[in-house]
């Protein structure tokens, strides 16, 4: 259903917020979107269709949350800025949206339907934090998000490249990535500091085993230290670890980014972490 009321021009964005009195907030990640381009193109890719569950952290003025609710998704709308209660029920009059107050972080995500979508632009300075709780809670078939361009490249990388970290290691142990495109910061109000990117994570359904996460995390704690370094500095012993690294064919001196994940679980078994 194309809107009929369409919120996301820049001229109408301040418009709704000069009528309300309002000015974004930077510290809560406040960049509304004001290209219609872009909004729908993310409410495409994730899904947004008759029928599904979607789960958004931030309507902000509702404007992705409109789009959303009128291609007949049920939407559950996770909002921390109580300020925006007036807009949201003007923005948002007559739709099938569940508004929740507070802080995305404290939601409990299983309290959502099993394969629900995540889509939203997500407030940049949690957006890590968010989607580390995304995939920990099982509950989600997908996540498609606004994030910061450097934090989709670093969920996409694949070891041995320059953004491989935890949070690529957990997005590929959970299910796999995809960059689908670049924003530009003039699609947004007030346009952010960086460029930004949709990413879409889908996920397998399985759980990784908990033990092989928390030596990841050790593992990859410090970039340019050594897998062996990282893991003393955890408390594992150091001769453990030189055997475990000989008998999965690593050098001693290897740094856990350029390990392929096959190997590291070669390796965690060796150490005896995985049962
Ligand atoms: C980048 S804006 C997106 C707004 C809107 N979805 C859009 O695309 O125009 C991020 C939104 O997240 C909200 N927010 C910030 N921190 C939050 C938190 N901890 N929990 C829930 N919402 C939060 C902000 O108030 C803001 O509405």
């Amino acid at each position: 259903m194309t809107d009929p009321v369409p919120l996301y021009s820049p001229k109408t964005v301040r418009d709704l917020l000069a009528r309300h009195g309002l000015r974004p907030t930077k510290s809560l990640g406040q960049n509304f979107l004001v290209d219609g381009n872009v909004l729908r193109a993310i409410a495409e890719a994730g899904g947004a269709k008759p029928g599904e569950s979607v789960v958004e952290v931030g309507p902000g003025l509702g404007v992705l949350t409109r789009e959303m609710a009128l291609r007949g998704a049920h939407v559950t709308a996770l909002e921390k800025d109580e300020r925006l209660r007036p807009v949201l029920q003007e923005t948002l009059s007559g739709l099938d949206v569940r508004v929740v107050w507070g802080d995305a972080l404290k939601f409990d995500y299983q309290s959502v339907p099993e394969g629900s979508r995540v889509i939203a632009n997500l407030p940049y300075y949690i957006s890590t934090a968010l989607l580390t709780r995304f995939m920990e809670s099982g509950r989600f078939a997908s996540a498609t998000v606004l994030v910061q361009r450097e934090v989709g490249e670093r969920l996409a990388a694949r070891p041995g490249s320059d953004g491989y970290g935890f949070l690529s290691a957990i997005a590929s142990l959970y299910g796999s990535v995809r960059l689908l495109r670049d924003v530009p910061k003039g699609a947004f109000f007030p346009a952010p500091d960086v460029t930004s990117s949709v990413v879409r994570l889908d996920f397998s359904g399985q759980k990784p085993d908990v033990r092989l996460v928390r030596l990841l995390e050790a593992a990859l704690h410090h970039r340019r230290k050594t897998l062996r370094n990282n893991l003393r500095m955890a408390g594992y012993e150091g001769g453990a670890i030189e055997q475990a690294l000989n008998a999965s064919g690593l050098r001693p001196d290897v740094r856990a980014e350029d390990v392929p994940l096959d190997v590291f679980f070669n390796f965690a078994q060796e150490l005896g972490v995985l049962g």
